[in-house]
């Protein structure tokens, strides 16, 4: 059963009675630490903790009474909260989190969540108070509307913390986020996008490495290792080489320790920003493997530009970093803005192609209906508008990300009171008030998978939903995110999918999935399928 909290009248008034004797309390218990005869370390540690707890105690019931008359004279209703059975810490849900992390289940109890308590309700994060939604109006208004409201904080800003610093695109705000992002946008123009000669050659390499004799393979391997060999080489100009003979020195390494760092920061994010005060040496060693790795190969290009033979190679004629150089940025600057974009890129594209493969992997006719488009398009060698204009193609991928967007689920927390447009009320429908501090968890897997808004077929790969040109979903398509910190590398993603896609649809006639059962997800900043995405292919 549903209870409502927080701005009703019966809650204010209970909390402003209860205020008086936990005042009371933390002040007897002060008394009581100061004038006790030789108390004991354990005594004293007690009482101040007794202290402690009613003095914040006391802060919260005065918040809540604050926040209920703000609210009420904001005109925001009522709104929905998780039944917790420990309503103190939410442990209840905490643990039940933890069961459907270990069996894969995460997006399954947030869609059911949604469904039974409201697409935007309150629950508690380990004492915490937090909103969860995954309405289209309240997340474009976090990530547009009232985008200064809403900056990146909390879970979302210590999982990447360690790694990037605090100045990079991907961890900071206001301004220092805006001059990261200028520096870093002119980088992503159109013409490096089309430009295919990088995606050529690491497409070949993935290709190779499918067997044609019907034996089974992990593409989900392949591709992360596809990613980071495009990415390295795409900003560098250096490609660890994962896929080839020969990697570059310390690439193992490298992919190793950035792993580890990014797993370890995000598990620590979760659990909260404090563990990150402890000392850790382990990712701290792995954080200064992965930024040497970068430092070192900046030197390179910073320093023998001119005069090394890479570079007067056609082949490598647009390095990300060059554009960055340009610029005249501190070094460590530009390692954080390297760094954001591969954490930002590498696992994200690895998944969008993985996410089609899996689907076409239980859709032959999808499959052929991709072949014909490929095979008719009559181009060896496509360009970026050829693949722009294939319908088909394009179908395939937005429907793959709409049901698996490789970022399932964000976090944002309010920097000051403020307002979402829906979720209160019985309706579900009038404004909530949020205070200042509170996070907020949207997900676009949930909302990208609800009924109401892509009708009965929501949770079915239909991508001939695409081809209806009447179709056109704005804020409840999002898989990119919108507004001002929308991706930066949505076309070169976008486009690279669609690459490799043609080139393996070129050469192979049929997919089948090699596992069976329904789709289990591994969820953190990035999704991933929990078993890989195992598959036989057949030459054509
Ligand atoms: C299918 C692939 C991709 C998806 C689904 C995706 C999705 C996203 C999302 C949802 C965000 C917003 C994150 C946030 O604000 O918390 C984001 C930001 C970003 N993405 Fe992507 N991304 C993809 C590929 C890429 C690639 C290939 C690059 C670069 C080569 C890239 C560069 C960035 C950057 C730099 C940002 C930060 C923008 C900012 O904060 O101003 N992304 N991406």
């Amino acid at each position: 059963m549903l209870f409502r909290w927080d701005q009703s009248r019966g809650f204010s008034l209970c909390m402003a009675v209860l205020t008086v004797p936990v005042t009371l309390g933390a002040i007897y218990s002060a008394y009581l630490i100061y004038s006790g005869p030789d108390p004991s370390i354990t005594a004293l540690l007690l009482r101040a903790g007794l202290v402690y707890l009613s003095t914040s105690i006391r802060h919260d019931f005065a918040d809540r009474f604050r926040n209920a008359g703000k609210a009420r004279s904001l005109g925001c209703s009522q709104v929905p909260v998780y039944p917790h059975k420990d309503p103190i810490l939410g442990l209840d849900l905490a643990w039940q989190q933890v069961r459907r992390r270990k069996n894969h289940t995460v997006v399954e109890g947030f869609i059911d969540r949604f469904q039974r308590y409201g697409h935007t309700h309150y629950q508690l994060a380990l004492g915490q108070r937090i909103i969860v939604t995954d309405d289209p109006e309240n997340i474009k208004t976090i990530l547009a509307t009232k985008f200064e409201d809403w900056p990146i904080a909390g879970a979302r800003l210590h999982a990447v913390l360690p790694l990037l610093g605090p100045k990079s695109i991907f961890s900071s705000n206001g301004e220092a986020w805006h001059s990261a992002r200028t520096m870093l946008r002119p980088a992503f123009v159109r013409d490096q996008v089309a430009d295919f000669r990088c995606f050529e050659r690491h497409t070949e390499n993935f290709i190779q490495r499918i067997p044609t004799d019907g034996s089974t393979v992990d593409l989900q391997e392949l591709l992360l290792a596809m990613s980071m060999d495009s990415s390295t080489d795409f900003l560098l100009g250096y490609s660890t080489g994962l896929l080839t003979e020969n990697p570059l020195p310390d690439t193992r390494e490298f992919t190793r320790a950035f792993g580890e760092a990014a797993l370890k920061s995000s598990m620590k994010a979760l659990v909260g920003p404090f563990l990150f005060k402890l000392p850790d040496r382990e990712l701290d060693r792995n954080v200064k493997k992965v930024r040497d790795f970068v430092r070192y190969y900046l030197r390179e290009v910073a320093t023998e530009k001119a005069g090394n033979p890479k570079y007067q190679d056609s082949e490598r004629a647009y390095v990300f970093l060059d554009e960055l150089l340009k610029q005249d940025a501190p070094e460590e600057f530009v390692v954080d803005q390297i760094l954001s974009v591969l954490i930002a890129g590498r696992d994200t594209t690895a998944m969008g192609i993985a996410v089609c493969f899996w689907f076409l992997a239980r859709h032959p006719d999808a499959v052929v209906k991709l072949r014909e488009e490929i095979l008719s398009a009559n181009a060896h060698d496509p360009t970026w508008e050829q693949l722009k204009n294939m319908k088909y193609l394009n179908s395939v991928i937005k429907e793959s990300l709409r049901l698996v967007p490789p970022v399932p689920m964000n976090t944002r927390v309010a920097n000051k009171d403020t307002v979402l447009p829906v979720g209160g009320g019985h309706d579900g429908r009038q404004p909530v008030f949020v205070a200042k501090g509170t996070p907020v968890r949207f997900s676009l897997i949930s909302m990208q998978r609800r009924q109401d808004l892509y009708g009965p077929t929501a949770h079915k790969f239909s991508n001939a939903r695409w081809l209806d040109d009447k179709f056109r979903p704005g804020w409840e398509y999002v898989p990119f995110h919108g507004g001002p910190r929308v991706c930066l590398g949505q076309q070169f993603a976008l486009t690279q999918i669609a690459f490799v896609l043609f080139r393996v649809f070129q050469r192979f006639k049929a997919i089948e999935a090699a596992d069976e059962g329904p789709m289990r997800l591994a969820t953190s900043l990035t999704a991933s399928f929990a078993t890989g995405v195992p598959v036989r292919l057949t030459p054509a």
